[in-house]
């Protein structure tokens, strides 16, 4: 089905002058200062740390030639995407490998100007795979410090509960979210992860309400594969303050209404939908509803190397769906600094950095 070389990209138009202009756009995008707030840590393995991993662990069915992997990410639909995933999740067996992982995907990160991220990490799928979990908060902890000071990349921690996975994991999740003695410097957030048909929102919230009750942040996936409904359970249930996706907002003009009054940033993966089935053709993608209803969106890149993208082609994406140029580039960034979960000093700090570069960009 999809196919990964054909990732969709700004077009080159039919003039030079157009050419020129996609070009200066992409060049833009690739120094622009950008926050990234729906990332996922083991969809973020590229074929390189996957090469690595697969290298310690011959066994693995997953494939080590970056040729082959682009045919093994290639998905006939949701449900074959999170087989696919779990199969990568396989790789990580130690903390050493954790740590890995986690450093590496920072420094990718930091290749494309990201100052900050929220990476969402499923603890679950370590712990319950037999990696210690003191040594498990002790490997990302150990590879956030060491990525800020080598790459200068803020990382911040989203755990999420593998849904399917059952009230288990839930409990598993929110245990390791909220236990002083493991609960890791950089959690930030909760979360909820996994297919959403047949794994309804509500029966989550008694370990949403443990986690906020802990100061985390509530960021639930919503409406990605499902309706508008889920999005409504995860903001009165789940007490949501962003939602992961969102997609089938649109089909209802008062969640519409709604998330734009309070301010409850949308977490817009347009690769990641496609590649997924879950949205048909970009040109169908409703990021243009959520932007006439005033939402505050956000670009994000879901599992980059899975989709075949990174969070730069996702601006590009962006402005060409939105039809924006530098200046709507640049407040699309600082969209996702203003939905983050930083304190207002860092806040301010990424958004007076892009607008520092825009206006040096743009200056004559
Ligand atoms: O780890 C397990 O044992 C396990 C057992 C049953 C089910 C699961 C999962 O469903 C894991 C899902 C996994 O997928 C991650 N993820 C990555 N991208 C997305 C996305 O776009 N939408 C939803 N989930 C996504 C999620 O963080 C979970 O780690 C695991
Ligand atoms: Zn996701």
């Amino acid at each position: 089905m999809t196919d990964q070389h054909a990732v969709p990209e700004v077009p080159e138009g039919p003039t030079s002058a157009t050419a020129s202009a996609a070009r200066d756009l992409h060049a833009f995008i690739a120094g622009l200062p950008k926050a990234e707030l729906h990332v996922h840590h083991v969809g973020s393995a590229s074929p390189r740390i996957v090469s690595e991993l697969a290298a310690r662990h011959p066994d693995s069915k997953v494939p080590t030639d970056p040729e082959a992997l682009v045919d093994f990410f290639t998905f006939t639909d949701f449900a074959h995407f999170i087989d696919v995933y779990l199969s990568v999740v396989d790789l990580i067996r130690t903390p050493e490998d954790v740590r890995l992982l986690t450093y590496e995907v920072a420094r990718d990160m930091a290749r494309q100007q990201v100052r900050y991220a929220e990476l969402t990490v499923t603890p679950y799928s370590s712990t319950s795979r037999g990696i210690d979990e003191r040594a498990f908060m002790d490997a990302i902890e150990d590879a956030r410090k060491a990525a800020e000071a080598d790459f200068g990349t803020v990382l911040r921690w989203c755990f999420d509960i593998p849904g399917e996975a059952g009230l288990a994991s839930a409990e598993e999740t929110a245990r390791l979210a909220t236990t002083d003695a493991l609960r890791p410097e950089g959690l930030v957030s909760f979360g909820l992860g996994g297919p959403e048909i047949g794994v309804p929102r509500p029966q989550f919230k008694p370990y949403f309400d443990r986690a906020i009750a802990a100061g985390l942040h509530s960021v639930p996936h919503a409406g990605e594969t499902t309706g508008p409904e889920t999005v409504w359970d995860a903001l009165t249930e789940l007490r949501a303050e962003r939602i992961g996706h969102g997609t089938s907002s649109a089909k209802d003009p008062k969640l519409l209404a709604h998330l734009a009054e309070h301010r409850i940033a949308l977490e817009v993966c347009p690769t990641s939908n496609i590649a997924t089935r879950a949205v048909r053709t970009l040109d169908e993608h409703p990021i243009k509803e959520f932007v006439r209803a005033g939402i505050l969106v956000t670009i994000n890149s879901d599992d980059p190397p899975m989709f075949g993208t990174d969070l730069n082609n996702e601006y590009a994406v962006a402005a060409r769906l939105l039809d924006l140029d530098e200046q709507g580039l640049a407040a699309l960034a600082k969209n996702a600094v203003e939905a983050s979960f930083l304190d207002a000093a860092g806040k301010a700090r990424i958004a007076d950095e892009i607008d520092t570069y825009t206006s040096a960009w743009l200056a004559p």
